[in-house]
């Protein structure tokens, strides 16, 4: 028996009424009876029809106006000034709108609809799901109540429900706020479809307007095409007509022509006929004159034959006259020779007859000073008492005035009073100036007070005489007159040997009056100490002389005693000196062009500056182009050569071996700038002077960097090539083709070429940089807006384009190697008339082909001539030219005369210009080369 508590009871009857009234909501929502049955469908589809139908006729009426509106439209184009047309636009246009917006309530009530509807298939569906639940859920209930009489399964069931439900309602709360989204989000379509619908109008009216434009613009054509059609066809009737009035001119004209023809055929028929006839007669007479012709050359040629025969003749009778007349000319060259040289023994014998009367009127007042004893006027106070004791002794001994004063005229060496030629002082000076008045010549005699001055020239003797001094000791200056008459036969000065200087080794031994005079001496048996008779050098000290000039300053006092006579200076003229000269060959272009002093053929001008001067017996010239190998003439002629010329162009390299072998070596003239090709610390120990004629081409050389810096940038060369190759392949070159102006451009050196290179590039426009030991004055870097850099590292870092224009020493040797080469800028020209060896010839072959260079130039190589292998020749993207930028013909004149002034100088003994002198007593003066350690590398053949 089923026993419930009350509350239980109330609260089943409660949950029992509750599903009771939910069943009956949901059956009032859907009767169950309506459930897929064929009425429910019908009622969907009547409410359907009814909304569809409503919807369908307000679409009819849009379509209608929008079709009406058009039509007006049209109408008021056509009519454009009708106000009430306009008026009736606006009115479709406000129904339009109208219609719009009843479309637009049509179709949501159509979505409402679709959404609301409870047969629709979703709200079916979810109806199904609750009442099916409230089915189960009395079924249960009624099952727990009957077996377990308890409702507790039943209230979990319950809470499980309401716990679901609760879900549920979350669920439905989402479901809300997602829908309330959609509608928004379907409002946010709405209007979008709204605006879309009134740019569709805007649009269509566009077109509509568009349509009306093409139609009119189609009228027009329409009429344009009429009126050209009419024009043409006016035009081709007057054509025709002008055509028709040419064409009877034309015809006209050919009859005229024809007629004309006819004449002229006439006409030239009748000339043929003349011509014909002109030409019978004409070959006839030119037979005729060839008969003659032959006849007259046969005649003339007979006479020609005598006539030749008869020159023949004539030309022996000439040559025979020529010859006497040579003859002739040379006896009257040879009267007038020796005319000449009569006239000349008779002016020197005159002037040295006035020489004598001077000297001897000197002569005659010291002695009248001395008999009439004015030896008072003396200055000399302290030598006054030996004065006149030596004068008593000598006076009393030898009688010298008296011996003198009648000597002094007479050849001594004839003299029969023996007491002459044992006197001192006074009788040897008498016997010296009347030995020299007669062999020499007197170039100056000057006297005051305390000293007698003379100067003589000897030609044509054989003797060294190189006395510094002949001082107060008994014997030297005791000079007899046989002492210098042995000056005539290469006699030393015998008794004054000990002052005489080694300063030759040159041996006349196979003269025949050397070897004469050998014998003598050996006769008079000289120890060889004194004569220094060793080896084969018997008379080292003596040596030939051409021209010899004795300078003597005797001091009065002297000649009253025996004290402070000094020979002063003698100085001879030795053998020539020889000036070895190393120059190129000029080929054709030396012989025909004078202008090009450099080469072998011109010989920097020496030949003639030699002869103009008289130098011919101080210099013996020596031109070549031999300089390689141990039989050049170079090395042939190096041990005795006392001056070296030679070329950077055509270097003469004088190493250390070849200083060592150049003994006589005093000069290296450098006829040009940069004397690398010298060892200059060997000619620094060799006491050998180092020259060259600085600035002398400085201007060639900036301006043939120029050039080829322009070169480079502008890739002229392979344009060039291309113009002699015949090809024109415009891409080909500009691929590499730059402007100069705005680059970045750098020198090594700013000395006399890197200044005037940053001059002549100013005007470019470019960039400028440069390093130098010696930084130029701040005016000159404003002037010339250029940049100076620390070091040669930082600046070939900016630089587009590097020259190099520093002289090659130790320090520039190879300073553009590897290292150097990868800092300079990618792409960037590097342009070389220095020298040769500053660049790493194989560096920088890798850095031209492995394009970190674009382009190599200059003229400079290592060694000179480069040879026919050497690397650069053959790498790419160069335009290098052998050794030129600094010879040309205007700077070869320059350094010609240079090099002969060098030399003249040095002939005379007088001083170098000092910024020619690069090594001077033992030191490099210059102070573009490093000092101590000069570059010792020239020799060698390793670039
Ligand atoms: N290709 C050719 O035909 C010619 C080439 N040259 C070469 O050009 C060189 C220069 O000639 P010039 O300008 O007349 O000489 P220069 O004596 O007037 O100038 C040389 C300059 O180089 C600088 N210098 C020296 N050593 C340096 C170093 N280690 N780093 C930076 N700067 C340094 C000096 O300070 C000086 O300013 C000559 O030594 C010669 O080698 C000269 C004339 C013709």
């Amino acid at each position: 028996m089923l026993s419930v508590h009350p509350a239980d009871a109330l609260a089943y009857a409660a949950v029992f009424e509750d599903a009771a009234e939910e069943l009956h909501i949901l059956g009032k929502i859907m009767p169950a009876n309506y459930q897929y049955t064929e009425e429910a469908d019908e009622i969907v589809r009547n409410q359907l029809q009814r909304v569809m139908s409503a919807q369908q006729k307000v679409e009819d009426d849009y379509d209608n106006q929008i079709s009406a509106r058009s039509q007006k439209k049209l109408e008021t184009l056509k009519q454009p000034t009708g106000n009430e047309s306009q008026k009736l636009m606006d009115e479709l246009s406000n129904e339009l709108k109208k219609t719009t917006a009843d479309l637009k309530t049509g179709v949501n009530k159509i979505n409402r609809m679709f959404n609301q509807n409870p047969l629709t298939a979703d709200n079916m569906r979810k109806l199904e799901q609750d009442r099916g639940y409230f089915e189960k859920l009395l079924i249960k209930a009624i099952h727990v109540l009957l077996n377990q009489q308890s409702i507790e399964p039943l209230a979990a069931m319950v809470e499980k429900e309401q716990e679901s439900k609760m879900n549920f309602l979350n669920v439905v709360r989402n479901e809300e706020a997602s829908r309330q989204r959609i509608k928004d989000l379907t409002q946010a379509i709405q209007d979008v479809r709204n605006e879309k619908q009134i740019e569709l109008q805007r649009r269509a009216e566009v077109i509509a307007y568009q349509k009306d434009q093409l139609q009119e613009a189609k009228a027009k054509a329409q009429l344009e095409i009429t009126y050209e059609k009419k024009k043409c066809e006016n035009h081709l009737e007057q054509i025709k007509e002008k055509c028709f009035i040419a064409e009877t001119d034309m015809r006209h004209e050919q009859d005229i022509l024809e007629n004309r023809y006819e004449d002229e055929m006439k006409c030239n028929g009748e000339t043929e006929n003349f011509l014909r006839s002109y030409i019978k007669e004409t070959s006839q007479k030119t037979e005729e004159w060839l008969e003659k012709y032959n006849q007259e050359t046969a005649t003339l040629q007979t006479e020609l034959d005598k006539l030749k025969n008869a020159r023949a003749i004539d030309l022996t009778t000439y040559q025979k006259i020529a010859a006497d007349f040579t003859e002739y000319e040379q006896v009257v060259r040879d009267d007038r020779a020796a005319k000449e040289r009569r006239r000349r023994i008779a002016e020197r014998e005159l002037q040295q007859m006035n020489a004598a009367t001077k000297i001897q009127s000197w002569w005659r007042g010291i002695n009248s000073y001395y008999l009439l004893n004015i030896d008072d006027n003396l200055n000399d106070t302290q030598s006054s008492s030996v004065i006149c004791d030596n004068l008593l002794t000598e006076q009393q001994t030898y009688r010298i005035p008296r011996q003198c004063l009648t000597h002094f005229y007479c050849d001594s060496s004839k003299c029969d009073d023996q007491q002459f030629r044992c006197v001192k002082l006074r009788e040897s000076l008498c016997c010296l100036y009347k030995y020299f008045t007669k062999n020499c010549r007197l170039n100056t005699i000057k006297e005051n007070f305390r000293y007698i001055y003379f100067q003589l020239s000897i030609q044509h003797g054989y003797c060294e005489i190189n006395l510094e001094r002949i001082e107060n000791t008994d014997e030297t200056y005791c000079i007899a007159e046989d002492d210098f008459r042995q000056l005539q036969t290469t006699t030393p000065f015998y008794r004054h040997y000990d002052y005489l200087k080694p300063h030759t080794k040159h041996t006349y031994q196979q003269h025949p009056r050397v070897l004469k005079t050998a014998k003598h001496y050996r006769r008079k048996q000289h120890t060889a100490a004194r004569y220094n008779h060793s080896n084969n050098d018997y008379y080292p000290r003596k040596t030939a002389f051409h021209n010899l000039s004795v300078s003597v300053t005797i001091r009065k006092a002297s000649l009253f005693a025996v004290s402070n006579v000094s020979i002063t200076r003698s100085l001879a003229t030795k053998s020539k000196h020889k000036v070895l000269t190393v120059l190129y060959e000029g080929g054709e272009a030396g012989k025909r062009n004078k202008n090009i002093l450099g080469c072998v053929e011109n010989a920097l001008g020496l030949r003639e500056w030699i002869k103009e001067n008289n130098l011919e017996n101080q210099l013996e010239l020596i031109v070549t182009s031999d300089k390689e190998g141990d039989k050049s003439v170079v090395e042939q002629h190096l041990p005795t050569a006392s001056v070296v010329i030679s070329q950077p162009f055509w270097p003469c390299y004088l190493d250390e071996k070849r200083i060592q072998k150049a003994k006589n070596l005093k000069l290296a003239i450098t006829a040009g700038v940069g004397s690398d090709h010298v060892n200059l610390e060997a000619a620094c120990k060799a006491g050998i002077t180092v020259a060259e004629v600085s600035g002398s081409n400085v201007v060639s050389v900036a301006e043939h960097i120029v050039m080829q810096i322009l070169a480079l940038v502008r890739n002229y060369i392979p344009a060039y090539k291309q113009v002699i190759n015949g090809e024109w392949d415009i891409a080909a070159i500009v691929d590499r083709a730059y402007d100069l102006e705005n680059k970045h451009v750098g020198t090594v050196a700013a000395g006399r070429i890197g200044f005037r290179v940053l001059q002549r590039l100013k005007p470019f426009d470019v960039h400028l940089h440069y390093y130098d030991k010696f930084r130029l004055p701040e005016k000159v870097e404003k002037e010339l807006n250029v940049t100076y850099h620390p070091s040669v590292e930082s600046m070939v870092k900016v630089c587009d384009v590097v020259t190099i224009n520093c002289p090659l020493h130790p320090e520039t040797e190879h300073l553009f190697d590897e290292k150097m080469l990868k800092l300079m800028k990618k792409g960037s020209y590097l342009v070389n008339t220095a020298r040769g060896k500053i660049m790493k010839a194989d560096a920088l072959v890798d850095a031209i082909k492995s394009n970190h260079l674009a382009g190599y130039a200059g003229d400079v190589w290592y060694p000179q001539p480069a040879a026919k292998n050497h690397p650069w020749r053959s790498m790419p993207n160069h335009a290098l030219t052998p050794h030129y930028s600094g010879t040309t013909l205007d700077a070869q004149k320059r350094y010609a005369a240079g090099a002969r002034e060098l030399l003249g100088n040095w002939l005379n003994g007088k001083p170098q210009r000092e910024e020619y002198l690069i090594v001077d007593k033992g030191e490099v003066v210059s102070r573009a080369y490093t000092s101590g350690d000069a570059t010792k590398g020239n020799s060698d053949t390793k670039a």
